[in-house]
């Protein structure tokens, strides 16, 4: 961010200009927030409070009541400009009143945390009921992280200015923000590492397909019959030609409409035309399974590991694996088992993610409240899902999605990117309190979105 505004800037737009941007941008979502009705905005000392100062003046020449509070005076130069633009009265020490309160105490600038007067005025904000808008970021929240530095009040309503942070996808500070909206300042945001993910276009079969063409997928059972059978449901149904369960059992549960291949592991698996496989949920942490497991990825076709296969997975296994077509796709305790495998330190959930891409050359769909994608040195967040997807079996339809999407075209980042947006789809078409079974059968008419 601060190298795109400093490109912007050397291009001859100054400081203030982008400010006043990004000021007024904001003030036009806190004015029709607001509709004529008082308004107080916190100002920090920094160039965060230097935008609150923009919002107060266009709100006070709209001929909206306006207070400002401010703990200390605008130090940064261009918030000094701000502030002497501003014709209203400043108080360092106030209480928030109004319908609206904007809180433009601390943007990207936050180092450390956030006490004394201005921790005092974010609990006050916190107390106090009214329509709560954050400019930038909350203001006790690390831009880059996520992390929480102080008081955080629940807030109706975030502007991002110029571009998403990271902070904006990332728990716990995610869940503070309320709906998200970007302001945009005219910033060339190009070249960074990450991005917010776009909902995708799902092509339909072409006129000449046929159930291979489509893409033969084989999900492999184990030692708990329903988290396969959870994933087939959902495979089946997110446009694969052809979905078989390889099991060594009789499965009288299973739906008419699916092939139980019954052979051993080894037979079954040697079907060429098999396009993508998935492994891991139901299927055991024992010797049988890390056997299964080592079969399935000795085929060296593109696949997804989930659940047990996770906890099974290790350095010795990858041995003479075409890593780039594995998949995977860890819960919070999956991936910090993965961590603990594979050797990394790394604290936070990015972090986490990023490393293990990088060590193991797999695509990684961290899952979560902020699911994270990493795949080919970029990294995808997502808008959030429906909370209800917090029940169990959930992640199993997940990764029948993920694998019958890889079966479809064989591309890892891209089958994990459009079964999240598929998953979220089918959670919000089955909401609210549905059971796993209604999920994964949403998936169908969640297609249709993508279509
Ligand atoms: N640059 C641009 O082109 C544009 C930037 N824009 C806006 O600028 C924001 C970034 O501005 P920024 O870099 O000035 O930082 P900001 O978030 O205001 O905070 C820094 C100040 O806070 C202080 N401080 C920090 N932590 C503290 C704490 N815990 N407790 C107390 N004090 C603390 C710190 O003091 P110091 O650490 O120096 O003591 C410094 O004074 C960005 O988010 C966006 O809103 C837009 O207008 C678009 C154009
Ligand atoms: N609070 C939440 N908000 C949004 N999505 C969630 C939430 N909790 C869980 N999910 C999603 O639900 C799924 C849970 O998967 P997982 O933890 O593997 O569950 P299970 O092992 O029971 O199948 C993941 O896709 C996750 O992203
Ligand atoms: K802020």
């Amino acid at each position: 961010m601060r190298a795109a505004e400093r490109a912007t800037m050397d291009g001859g737009t100054s400081e203030w200009e982008l400010m006043q941007r990004a000021g007024q941008g904001a003030a036009q979502w806190v004015m029709r927030v607001a509709g004529g009705r008082p308004v107080t905005v916190l100002c920090g000392p920094g160039n965060n409070g230097g935008d609150g100062y923009v919002i107060a003046e266009v709100l006070r020449r709209d001929g909206h009541e306006v207070q400002v509070i401010a703990p200390i005076e605008a130090t940064a130069k261009t918030a000094r400009i701000a502030r002497a633009h501003f014709g209203g009265e400043v108080v360092a020490d106030g209480t928030p009143r109004g319908a609206v309160v904007v809180d433009c105490l601390f943007g990207y600038g936050l180092t450390r945390q956030v006490e004394g007067s201005f921790g005092k005025l974010l609990e006050k904000l916190d107390a106090y009921d009214c329509y709560k808008i954050a400019i930038d970021v909350p203001s006790a929240v690390d831009s880059d992280t996520g992390t929480v530095l102080g008081p955080l009040p629940r807030y109706d309503l975030t502007l991002a200015l110029g571009a998403w942070k990271q902070g904006h996808f990332l728990m716990p500070a995610m869940a503070s923000m309320g709906a998200k909206r970007l302001v945009s300042i005219g910033l060339d945001i190009r070249s960074t590492s990450f991005a917010v993910s776009t909902s995708p276009h799902i092509a339909p079969p072409p006129s000449d397909a046929h159930k291979y063409r489509r893409g033969l997928l084989a999900i492999v059972a184990g030692a708990m019959p329903g988290a396969p059978m959870l994933a087939v449901e959902a495979a089946m149904r997110a446009g694969a030609g052809y979905v078989k369960l390889l099991s060594e059992r009789p499965h009288p549960e299973a739906p008419a409409e699916l092939v139980v291949e019954q052979d051993d592991l080894a037979a079954a698996l040697s079907d060429e035309r098999i396009s993508a496989l998935l492994v891991g949920p139901g299927l055991g942490r024992d010797d049988t399974a890390r056997k299964r497991l080592a079969r399935v990825l000795a085929k060296r076709k593109p696949t997804v590991l989930d659940a047990d296969a996770l906890h099974l997975l290790g350095p010795r296994l990858l041995d003479s694996v075409d890593v780039a077509t594995l998949c995977l796709t860890p819960h919070e305790g999956e991936l910090a088992s993965l961590c603990e495998t594979f050797d990394i330190a790394a604290e936070s959930k990015l972090e986490r993610a990023r490393a293990l891409h990088d060590i193991t050359g797999m695509t990684v769909l961290a899952k979560g409240p902020d699911t994270i994608l990493v795949s080919d040195a970029t990294t995808r967040f997502f808008p959030q899902g429906s909370s209800w997807l917090s029940t169990a079996g959930t992640g199993d339809v997940l990764a029948g999605i993920v694998a019958s999407r890889l079966a479809v075209h064989g591309e890892p980042l891209r089958a994990c990117e459009e079964a999240v947006w598929l998953h979220h789809e089918a959670a919000r078409l089955a909401s609210p309190a549905f059971s796993v079974g209604d999920l994964a059968r949403s998936v169908k008419p969640a297609m249709a979105a993508f279509l």
